[in-house]
């Protein structure tokens, strides 16, 4: 039976990551092999419904390929695992004391903020100012009148920005503060380790003793039992002693599957405050100032052209300004549109993908109450023209198509004609902000 126990570890270890590997697997004591049942052991409840949920079928299948038969894994708990364990640590007496004297440091209260996360790097805009004003509420006056905030959002758009630029002015205004930070995962993990190393009074004392606990991405602790138990009653006992906590989410507290109702309707009692994708202008502000932070001279129009073409995602948007800078740098050349586009090929076909010049035409003639025939036509009426122009500036900006092939999906127009209306539509939006909002707008509706 150890002889095809230990062939299993060796396979377990190369299909499972090394610290899930220690963390799950190393626990497991196999204890007898009775017909096809194969019975281990395992220090708590936690560990055994963990293994249950996410590498029975694993273990059961290593198993299968190295013996004769289907092996079914009886997992049962075994107490005396965890008080070995302990054994051990308490017979580690000078790592103990050292711990304790990293705690005792005078770095405790340093917060495990993320520094650059402030609301002065934070851009405001209509996409996010009362997640932005939420934020700032807390941080002006923590546990008063917002507690728990719940900030929710899509991928990418500030909430690790917003949750840490809360902490870092909190912490400013007051060293003494104790504030954490934690992702759910890594609240997860320590509620793991304390399980089982036997140090859960630790793991309590630790959560209550804090004054503002910031926690991020709280959805995945969606269908883990033990850790929303945990985090319930640590949300009650900081709750009742009028502390801070706020938590962000990519859902809606009730979008949030497998989560406990107790957990859910906590979320509902203090503030909920969601985070829109960025529109046209914040994104423009939101360049401005990521180009400034990493020294890159962009031009208003490489700006305008980034924030039209590419994604709603703040931390793409973001990771492709880098990439054109790094680009501008080591090649020595200067950031034009050409160069962006260059650079951004195969993400603008990607996005440009579902916008075709036939949406465009749509959209536009829709918005003007004219036909798409109109569109494709000669007809030189000025209620037919402007339109038009609209329409083929759009499809420059938001398809990767050359100014002949755009002149073809308007019945064939010349070159020249697109290169004109695009030049014409450019100065009208500089001169005329009505002209410009009705552009970006429906740049916008047509990238959504
Ligand atoms: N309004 C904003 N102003 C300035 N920077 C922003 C803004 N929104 C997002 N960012 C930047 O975008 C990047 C991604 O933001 P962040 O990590 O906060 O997103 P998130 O919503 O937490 O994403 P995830 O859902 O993946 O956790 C960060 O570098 C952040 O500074």
């Amino acid at each position: 039976m150890n002889s095809i126990w230990n062939r299993a570890l060796d396979k377990l270890k190369t299909k499972i990551s090394e610290q899930n590997y220690s963390t799950w697997i190393t626990p497991i004591n196999p204890v007898k092999l009775s017909g096809n049942q194969f019975y281990v052991e395992v220090p708590n409840k936690f560990i055994k419904d963990w293994i249950n949920d996410n590498y029975k079928n694993e273990i059961e299948k290593t198993l299968s390929e190295l013996g004769k038969d289907e092996y079914i894994l009886e997992i049962k708990i075994n107490k005396t695992i965890q008080k070995e364990t302990k054994k051990t640590e308490e017979n580690e007496v000078i790592p103990i004391v050292k711990e304790k004297n990293k705690i005792n440091n005078k770095k405790e209260n340093i917060p495990n903020l993320n520094p650059k996360y402030t609301f002065d790097t934070f851009v405001a805009g209509t996409s996010n100012q009362f997640a932005h004003a939420a934020a700032m509420a807390v941080a002006n006056n923590p546990a008063t009148t917002y507690n728990p905030l719940f900030i929710y959002g899509g991928v990418g758009l500030g909430k690790t920005h917003l949750i840490n630029a809360i902490g870092n002015e909190i912490y400013k205004k007051d060293k003494n503060t104790k504030i954490c930070y934690y992702s759910s995962e890594k609240f997860t993990n320590e509620l793991i380790n304390s399980l089982r190393h036997a140090k859960m009074n630790e793991f309590r004392n630790k959560f209550r003793s804090i004054d503002i606990l910031l926690i991020d991405d709280i959805q995945f602790i969606a269908g883990k039992k033990s850790t929303q138990e945990e985090f319930f009653h640590t949300f009650n006992a900081l709750y009742e002693s009028h502390k801070q906590i706020i938590v962000t989410s990519d859902k809606f507290p009730k979008e949030i599957p497998d989560l406990e109702e107790r957990l859910r309707s906590r979320f509902e009692w203090g503030l909920i405050a969601d985070i829109q994708a960025p529109d046209t202008e914040t994104k423009q502000a939101i360049l401005n100032m990521k180009a400034d932070q990493n020294n890159i001279i962009l031009s208003e129009d490489v700006i305008y052209f980034l924030a039209n073409s590419i994604s709603n995602n703040v931390r793409e948007l973001e990771g492709y300004l880098i990439r054109i800078g790094a680009y501008a740098s080591l090649t020595s050349t200067p950031i034009t549109i050409q160069m962006a586009k260059k650079i951004l090929k195969d993400i603008l076909i990607e996005n440009s993908k579902e916008i075709t010049v036939e949406k465009i035409q749509k959209t536009v003639a829709e918005h003007f109450q004219i036909k798409t025939s109109e569109l494709k036509s000669s007809k030189r009426l000025k209620n037919i023209v402007f339109p038009r122009q609209v329409a083929m500036y759009i499809s420059r900006n938001l398809t990767s198509l050359s100014y002949p092939e755009i002149g073809t999906k308007f019945g064939g127009k010349d070159h020249s004609t697109i290169i004109h209306a695009i030049k014409k539509i450019e100065k009208n939006m500089k001169e005329d902000i009505y002209i410009k909002t009705i552009i970006e707008k429906l740049i916008e509706n047509l990238s959504i």
